[in-house]
C-alpha cells in the first residue's frame, strides 16, 4: 500500500452519456452485466456547460428499471438549487453540483442531504482544490473534472493532478472520508496517474462504452496504478 492509496475501495462510475441515447436501458443493462456498482448520470443545461444532455424524467424512468446501481449524478447547471429537487424525486442516490455558479451551495447540500442522499462538489479543472473547502466535512464525494465539462471523448488535463493530490492528503490529514472523484479523458493510462493521486472513483464514458471486452476493461481499470 503506497502512502497515497485512497482509504476506501476502487469504484468504476461508468457515464451513460456514452451510451446510445436511443436505448439508455440498454447502456443501463450493459453496466449491469458487469460487477459494478456505480453510474454515473451527467445532467447539462447549455449554460453552464455549453451542451444539453437530459433530465430527471430520465433519471426516474431509469430508476423504474429496478437497478440497484448507485446513481451518481453530476448536475452541471447554472441553478443546481433551482432544480435538486426534482433528482431527488427522480431516484438519484448521490448528487454532485459544481462551486462556480453564484448560489447557496451550503443550503442545496443540505437539502440533499435531509432527503437522505449523499452528496458532493465538483470543480472544474481551473477551480482551486481550496474552492471545496468550506464543505469538505459535509460531503461524500469530491469529483474533480479533468476536462472542461460538456463533452464526452476529450483528452484528460494533466495540470489537475496536484489538485487531486491535496484533496486527497487533507482527507488523510482531517481524518475525512470523502470519495475523490475523477471524470473526463479516463483511460487505462490516465487512471493509474489519478490512483498515484489516491483517487478511488472513476467516471469513464467512452472508454468504458466503446471497449471492445468491457470485463477486461473494468478488470484492467481496476488494477490500474
Ligand atoms: O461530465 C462529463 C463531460 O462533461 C463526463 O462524464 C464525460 O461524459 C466523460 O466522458 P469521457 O471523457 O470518459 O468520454
Amino acid at each position: 500500500m503506497s502512502a497515497n492509496d485512497s482509504p476506501l475501495p476502487f469504484r468504476l462510475a461508468p457515464s451513460i452519456l456514452a451510451a446510445d441515447h436511443s436505448s439508455l436501458k440498454n447502456g443501463l443493462e450493459i453496466v449491469e452485466s458487469l460487477p459494478i456498482e456505480w453510474l454515473h448520470l451527467d445532467i447539462m443545461d447549455g449554460h453552464f456547460v455549453p451542451n444539453l444532455s437530459f433530465g430527471p424524467q430520465t433519471v426516474a424512468d431509469l430508476r423504474k428499471r429496478n437497478s440497484s446501481l448507485f446513481f451518481d449524478t453530476h448536475l452541471m447547471l447554472d441553478n443546481p438549487d433551482k432544480h435538486v429537487d426534482a433528482f431527488i424525486d427522480a431516484g438519484a442516490d448521490l448528487i454532485s453540483i459544481h462551486v462556480e455558479p453564484d448560489y447557496d451551495v451550503a443550503q442545496t447540500l443540505d437539502r440533499i442531504k435531509s432527503a437522505g442522499r449523499s452528496c458532493g462538489v465538483v470543480l472544474n479543472p481551473a477551480t482551486p482544490a481550496e474552492a471545496a473547502l468550506p464543505f469538505i466535512k459535509d460531503v461524500d464525494l469530491i469529483l474533480v473534472m479533468t476536462v472542461w465539462p460538456g463533452f464526452g471523448g476529450q483528452s484528460f488535463i494533466e495540470d489537475t493532478l496536484p489538485k487531486l493530490n491535496l484533496l486527497h492528503s487533507w482527507r488523510m490529514e482531517r481524518g475525512l472520508a470523502y470519495r475523490l472523484e475523477v471524470d473526463g479523458g479516463i483511460n487505462l493510462e490516465t487512471a493509474a496517474l489519478c490512483r498515484d493521486q489516491g483517487v478511488d472513483t472513476f467516471v469513464a464514458g467512452t472508454a468504458f462504452f466503446k471497449a471492445p471486452d468491457r470485463a477486461a476493461f473494468l478488470k484492467a481499470i481496476e488494477g490500474a496504478g
